[in-house]
């Protein structure tokens, strides 16, 4: 059997009374898009946030590349390779796009200091930086300030900033979320190829995205995985038609 990338057990999440996170088991192995879907309220967000080390499972194991990160911060889980592009983003809004990248570039690099050269003039920092850029397709926006950017355009960034410190694997929550419909055929066609490089554990609402790109899809409902299989066994079991994709019951 293939060795998963990430490997989730019985992860288990309450707010108060609400188990939001309900004894979740999954995994994402290599090549592989696994999509995540579930209505409004499902459970989705909180547990990307727990395995992006945002938000801290009450129990439950978290195993990335092998190794049991529960304890690890978002921060550190980063820098192992777990990239992340989310609904709230985690960007410097005053710095360019540029500059966000070549944070993460500086941080990969272990220096967060450098005393004797100006940083924007630093090639080993701009050029990864800019290739990351160039790559989501937005070399032409470099350096327009991450507050200017729409909405779409955060999370491309976002996900340049994954690429430049050479995730793993990428935790995408809702990447298609406020593109355009030639938006979202780029990004999809973008995600198609970056599978190859890292899987993807996807969170989206956009079906036509999720059909076309999802090796695998579970769906989470009321914080439970109520199925898990390939597009045409998820489009053809009946629990998922009732519970999400709108069958009468
Ligand atoms: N910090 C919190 N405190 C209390 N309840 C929360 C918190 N975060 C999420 N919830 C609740 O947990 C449940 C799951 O929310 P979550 O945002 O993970 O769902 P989702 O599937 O991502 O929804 P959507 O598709 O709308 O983004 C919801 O009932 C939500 O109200």
């Amino acid at each position: 059997m293939v060795e998963a990338i990430l490997d989730i057990k019985d992860l288990r999440k309450s707010f108060g009374a609400l188990k939001a996170t309900d004894g979740v088991t999954l995994d994402l192995r290599p090549g592989e898009i696994h999509a995540l879907i579930g209505p409004n309220g499902a459970g989705k967000s909180t547990l990307i946030h727990q395995i992006a080390g945002t938000l801290k499972p009450d129990t439950g194991d978290i195993h990335f590349l092998g190794e049991r990160v529960n304890h690890l911060g978002v921060a550190e889980r980063a820098r192992k390779g777990l990239g992340r592009s989310f609904q709230v983003s985690s960007l410097a809004p005053e710095f360019s796009a540029l500059r966000n990248v070549m944070l993460a570039v500086q941080s990969k690099q272990g220096s967060s200091f450098r005393f004797f050269k100006p940083v924007m003039h630093d090639k080993s920092l701009t050029e990864p930086a800019m290739a990351a850029l160039e790559r989501v397709g937005l070399k032409d926006r470099a350096n327009v300030p991450a507050a200017e950017l729409s909405h779409g355009e955060r999370r491309q960034l976002e996900i340049a900033i994954a690429l430049a410190l050479d995730s793993k694997a990428f935790l995408l929550d809702e990447p298609m979320a406020g593109m355009g419909p030639e938006g979202s055929r780029q990004l999809t066609a973008f995600l198609d190829g970056l599978r190859q490089e890292a899987p993807i554990l996807l969170v989206e609402h956009d079906m036509d995205a999720v059909f076309a790109l999802a090796d695998r899809i579970s769906v989470l409902v009321y914080g439970r995985i109520i199925a898990s299989g390939s597009v045409d066994d998820i489009r053809n079991d009946p629990e998922v038609r009732r519970a999400y994709l709108g069958d009468p019951a």
